[in-house]
């Protein structure tokens, strides 16, 4: 029987039969998971369709166990078996199906391996902890990344892999329900939920924060340098929404910046400020910066608490400061508050700024800073004021500290604004700005409660300050500072700067100094070496005519204003120094000055015209006389000629005695010199004009000075030429503008200030220009201060009299023309006692009339052994009037108090009285 061999199942039958085998296996096993195990999306409650399934199965089996098997229970078994089995077929190819979608939209931000052709990656090997929901969609899943993966090592990236889970669908995507993924190292487990889940807020807070931190620092993408970067969330808080609801927000974040440097401040204020601005909570955040670990750490802080205050304080004056500073240069300016005031304010007390290497040190532009940055904190706190302390190096550094208004410095720093306002307002322009600086403050603030400067310096740039008048309003202007002082100014015009210091103020009044008072000896001393002292100066010092240089002088002013003091105090020096000067006094009023003859060294007394005509012609032959004197001895004036005789004593004792300076002294020289209706007088004031000129124009060589005072020295009486030679000038109280002009050329003689005080004048001479000056009273006799009835002060007549008395003169009566006595001193030792002048004809007789040197000079006056002044006596008005010194009270020896305490060199407040 021939065997029937089988044949063999060609390879694609063999493939179905495989396929059909898998098929059919992948089928049951599909049913037995979905059926048994998975189909666990709720129905309601906890019932699934595997809890369904099983209830079935166990609520057959007990009908068949009770019942019996029966055709009902088998179609009923059937009819589950087909749904169940349909069911699992759809189901499971549809997970499988969603499966192969997450693991291919992970893979490449996961670097999951995708397998080859042949043998792909099973996709649940990296996706796995599924739970599937509603049409077999995923609820939850977990992925773990390779280690590749930028997201698995650098916690900033994870958003890669966050967005590529959020684009897969999920069981709850009708129901606009969201991905959520939470983090283990490298493993995500995404969790799909509903939309109103409240975690869905802090993940938009998350990502919202995570991509701002990415950008800020500009972290980069790449796993490696993004390693070190880590964002979180420290906590979360909630608030109320305006719909009644709540809303969460952030309290806190770490924020970990691998090795990036914190410490830069303008980095960390772009982070603190971006952060504010695109994440608002209500309330502050609060930064701490760790550069050491390069941390950062952001806390919520309560808007109106401390800190938040302090931050917003520190924030603000930052913002001021770098307000003020043009954008130039790539330096930002950093501000930082070092300490506050007390724990409990938002009220700093230091702050430094570091301004870089940008351009601050213009001091016009220090002084703007400055200047605002104050008036920026005046308006935050009101009674607080700033410092400033800089310092330029290589960059520029400022130390500022707030202070109370009250504090002094703060005081000095706005009078120094003011001041600087003011000065540069007046007299600068933006072109030219005049720059203001105090070197030396007071240590006391004024009495009007404001802090005044010791020493100041005002620089004009290029303002042309040679013109007086530029001077003048200077003056004027800081003048006004404070009624309580004086300012003494050191100009250099060349340089374009004044130098002001503060002295004491210019008394009101004050006594001639006593005959043995140290300034009495000073004035005494000048006034040998042909230096006048004259009278206070405003600004400090001493106002000295001084003969050597300015020949001539001439004195107005109003009436009862105080002229014949000054007079009185002019010639108290001229009798006093009788062995050096002689005088011709012209008193034509035969009032002020009629007791002048009763003193020996008065040569000449003329009580009418006819009388100072003979005087000044006899002046102009004495002029004459020692001309040729100088010429015959081959010198050029009289003090050469003194030094000769010291040198070769046979000269002298030829020539006779080296004629003493001599003083032709005038009051109200314009009735003298106003034209007379007596034709013979009038012809010999011709004379006298023209003598007065040449005696003016020639006669400082020959030591004869003109000292002349009148009310109005018009030109039409005093000729231009002879007021020409006056170059000594004093204006005694306010006259109006064409007398001032009279006097002094100028309209000085108008500006007294208000309540102007007797012996008030404003002085001048050609060499140092115009003085406020306090002429000191002395009255021809004794008599009590018209300023203060308790003191006495001691007439010139009394001084000189007690002078001549201790130097062994003797006064005598002699009679006078009206048939009384005057009183006239002779030496003791001689034998014939003469008087100088014959009381009763003083200078009728030429004989006795000693217009020239008198015969007898030489015994009557004591010899000339100390007229060489000493170079000290010689540089005493040259001296600077106070120096580096305080603000001296240069009268401090004399009877009246002073308004100041002179103990105290720098006090010039005034005492409490
Ligand atoms: N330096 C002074 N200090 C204080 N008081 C003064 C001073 N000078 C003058 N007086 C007061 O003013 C009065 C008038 O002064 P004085 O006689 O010198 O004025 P005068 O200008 O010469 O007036 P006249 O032109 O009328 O002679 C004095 O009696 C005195 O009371």
């Amino acid at each position: 029987m021939p065997s029937t061999r089988q044949r063999r199942p060609s390879p694609t039958a063999q493939r179905l039969k495989a396929s059909t085998k898998d098929h059919s296996r992948r089928t049951l096993l599909d049913w037995l998971t979905l059926t048994f195990g998975q189909d666990r999306q709720s129905l309601a409650g906890p019932v699934t369709p595997t809890v369904l399934n099983w209830l079935f199965l166990v609520a057959m089996s007990a009908w068949i166990y009770l019942a019996g098997f029966s055709m009902t229970a088998l179609y009923l078994l059937l009819a589950w078996l087909i749904v169940t089995l349909i069911r699992a077929a759809y189901v499971q190819r549809r997970r499988r199906d969603q499966l192969a979608t997450i693991f291919s939209t992970l893979a490449p931000v996961a670097k999951l391996p995708a397998g080859t052709a042949s043998h792909p990656t099973d996709p649940s090997r990296h996706i796995r902890k599924i739970k599937w929901g509603a049409r077999a969609l995923p609820e939850t899943f977990t992925a773990t990344l390779n280690s590749a993966a930028p997201a698995a090592t650098a916690p900033l990236l994870r958003v890669g892999v966050e967005s590529a889970i959020e684009n897969l669908p999920h069981a709850l995507s009708k129901s606009g329900g969201e991905w959520l993924c939470t983090w283990d190292r490298a493993t995500v487990t995404a969790q799909a939920v509903p939309a109103n889940d409240p975690r869905l807020t802090r993940k938009a807070y998350t990502r919202k924060i995570t991509a701002l931190i990415v950008q800020i620092f500009r972290v980069p993408a790449t796993p490696a340098a993004a390693s070190g970067w880590n964002v979180t969330i420290k906590d979360w808080d909630s608030a109320p929404t305006a719909d009644g609801g709540a809303s969460e927000y952030p309290t806190g974040l770490a924020v970990r910046c691998a090795d990036r440097d914190l410490s830069d401040p303008v980095l960390r204020d772009q982070v603190e400020r971006q952060i504010e601005r695109a994440i608002p909570i209500p309330g502050e955040w609060l930064f701490t910066w760790d550069p050491a670990t390069s941390s950062l750490s952001v806390d919520h802080a309560d808007a109106e608490s401390l800190d938040a205050k302090r931050k917003r304080t520190q924030r603000r004056l930052r913002d001021d400061i770098s307000a003020l500073v043009p954008a130039r240069g790539k330096d930002p300016v950093v501000l930082d508050v070092i300490d506050w005031v007390n724990p409990e304010m938002d009220l700093p007390r230091t702050l430094h700024v570091s301004f870089g290497t940008l351009a601050v040190d213009d001091s016009r532009l220090r002084d703007q800073i400055e200047d605002r940055f104050d008036a920026a904190i005046v308006n935050r706190w009101s009674t607080a004021r700033a410092l400033f302390d800089w310092q330029h190096g290589a960059t520029t550094e400022l130390d500022i500290t707030l202070v109370s208004h009250n504090d002094p410095k703060a005081q000095q720093r706005s009078a120094l604004t003011r001041f600087r306002n003011v000065t540069n307002a007046k007299f600068g322009s933006a072109r030219n700005p005049v720059t203001t600086e105090v070197l030396e403050w007071q240590p006391e603030i004024s009495a009007s409660g404001v802090a005044l400067p010791q020493v100041a310096r005002v620089n004009f740039g290029t303002v042309d300050v040679t013109k007086s008048d530029t001077k003048d309003a200077f003056q004027d202007h800081w003048d006004s500072i404070d009624n309580n002082m004086d300012w003494h100014y050191a100009w250099d015009t060349a340089a374009g700067y004044v130098e002001m210091r503060a002295v004491s103020k210019l008394p009101d009044a004050v006594a001639f100094p006593d005959e043995d008072a140290p300034d009495r000896k000073e004035i005494q001393a000048l006034f040998r070496a042909g230096k006048v002292f004259i009278g206070l100066q405003k600004g400090g010092g001493w106002f000295v005519w001084d003969l050597n240089k300015i020949a001539h002088g001439l004195i107005g002013g109003s009436t009862g204003a105080g002229k014949s003091v000054l007079l009185d105090t002019i010639l108290q020096g001229i009798l006093t120094n009788r062995d050096l000067i002689e005088v011709v006094v012209c008193d034509l009023k035969m009032t002020d000055f009629a007791w002048t003859p009763e003193f020996p060294n008065t040569i000449v007394f003329a009580g009418t015209p006819q009388e100072a005509c003979l005087a000044v012609a006899a002046t102009k032959d004495e002029m004459e006389r020692r001309k040729s004197l100088c010429n015959k001895r081959g010198v050029r004036n009289l003090g050469q000629l003194r030094a000769l005789y010291a040198r070769q004593p046979e000269l002298e004792a030829e020539d006779g005695p080296c004629p003493r300076r001599r003083f032709l002294f005038f009051d109200e020289i314009g009735e003298f010199l106003a034209k007379s209706k007596d034709k013979d007088l009038e012809e010999l004031l011709d004379v006298a004009r023209s003598d007065l000129e040449s005696i003016g124009r020639l006669a400082r060589a020959f030591e004869i000075n003109i000292v002349a005072a009148a009310q109005k020295p018009e030109a039409q009486v005093v000729s231009t030429q002879l007021k020409l030679q006056m170059q000594f000038r004093v204006c005694v109280g306010p006259v109006d503008e064409y007398t001032s002009k009279q006097i002094l050329e100028s309209n000085h003689g108008t500006r007294f200030p208000p309540a102007v005080p007797k012996g008030r004048a404003w002085a001048w001479t050609s060499a140092s220009g115009f003085h406020l000056i306090q002429v000191p009273f002395l009255p021809s006799a004794t008599e009590p201060a018209p300023w203060d009835p308790s003191l006495t002060i001691e007439g010139s007549r009394e001084r000189l009299r007690a002078g001549l008395e201790a130097e062994g003169w003797m006064q005598i009566q002699v009679a006078n023309s009206d048939g009384g006595q005057d009183p006239r001193w002779v030496r003791v030792e001689d034998d014939d006692p003469q008087p100088a002048i014959d009381a009763a004809q003083p200078d009728r007789d030429a004989d006795r009339l000693p217009i020239g040197l008198p015969d007898n000079a030489a015994d009557a006056y004591l010899p000339v052994d100390d007229f060489t002044p000493s170079e000290d006596v010689a540089d005493l008005d040259d001296r600077a009037p106070l120096g580096d010194g305080p603000a001296v009270d240069p009268f401090s020896s004399f009877d009246v108090d002073p308004p100041w305490d002179t103990s105290d060199p720098a006090d010039i407040t005034p005492a409490a009285t």
